[in-house]
């Protein structure tokens, strides 16, 4: 009897499957990593690059600057700026690779509303070792005394979504060689995490199998 099948394909090999390049959100806390990363995946895989901080009002980099969190409110206009590039990139057909905190769980669907391709590449770990590296940037608006803020309003992508979560203490470039593998369907290593979520989610995987299949 030809029944649905039991199980999904796994997300990293719908991801491998699809005939589209990646779109790639960079997200995690102030500090982490999101615009290093970012910007090498981005030239590692021959994307474009998108800076999220690039696109915030001054209203709330002024706000951020002068030791305030951003609320749900403040983010709104930006994340739909981000999700507009995202979906724009999603009707091109192009790969796109985007920096941005992407912190709460609405926040992620808002940016993947417009693109069944997104990925986020989480960077996570310890706020000591965060804090040090923020601390150790030169010109950078953000204030360390939100990093606490920054880390109260994270919550950790889920199963159900498509993410690649790298340990922080990795350096850049590994994680981005492990990304670009994970990807494009090289070799990865086996420190990186992959919570490819189930077929029934709103996950790249599912998606791409769908339309691979
Ligand atoms: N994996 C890493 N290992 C060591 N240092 C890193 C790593 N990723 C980023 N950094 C450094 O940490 C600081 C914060 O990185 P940045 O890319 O600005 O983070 P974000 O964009 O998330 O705020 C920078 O000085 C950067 O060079
Ligand atoms: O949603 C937010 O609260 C901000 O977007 C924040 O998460 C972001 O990190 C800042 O723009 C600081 O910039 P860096 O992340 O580059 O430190």
């Amino acid at each position: 009897m030809n029944g649905p099948p039991i199980a999904p394909p796994l997300p990293e090999t719908a991801i491998r499957a699809s005939t589209l390049p990646p779109v790639v959100v960079v997200m995690g806390v102030a500090g982490c990593g999101k615009s290093s990363v970012g910007q090498t995946l981005a030239l590692a895989l021959g994307l474009g690059f998108i800076e999220g901080d690039a696109h915030h009002p001054p209203a709330n980099i002024a706000k951020m600057s002068s030791g305030i969190p951003l609320n749900d409110g403040d983010r709104d206009g930006w994340l739909g700026t981000l999700a507009g590039f995202i979906a724009e990139a999603d009707r091109d057909g192009r790969g796109l690779v985007v920096a941005c905190s992407a912190l709460k769980r609405r926040y992620r669907d808002r940016l993947r509303g417009g693109c069944k391709r997104v990925i986020f590449l989480h960077l996570h770990g310890d706020k000591a070792l965060i804090v040090s590296r923020m601390g150790a940037r030169t010109a950078h608006f953000m204030p360390t005394a939100l990093i606490d803020s920054q880390f109260a309003d994270l919550e950790t992508p889920g199963a159900d979504e498509a993410v690649l979560s790298y340990e922080v203490t990795m350096p850049a470039a590994a994680i981005v060689a492990d990304a670009c593998a994970r990807l494009t369907g090289g070799e990865a290593d086996k420190t990186s995490s992959y919570n490819g979520g189930s077929a029934a989610g709103p996950n790249v995987g599912g998606e791409a199998a769908g339309r691979n299949a």
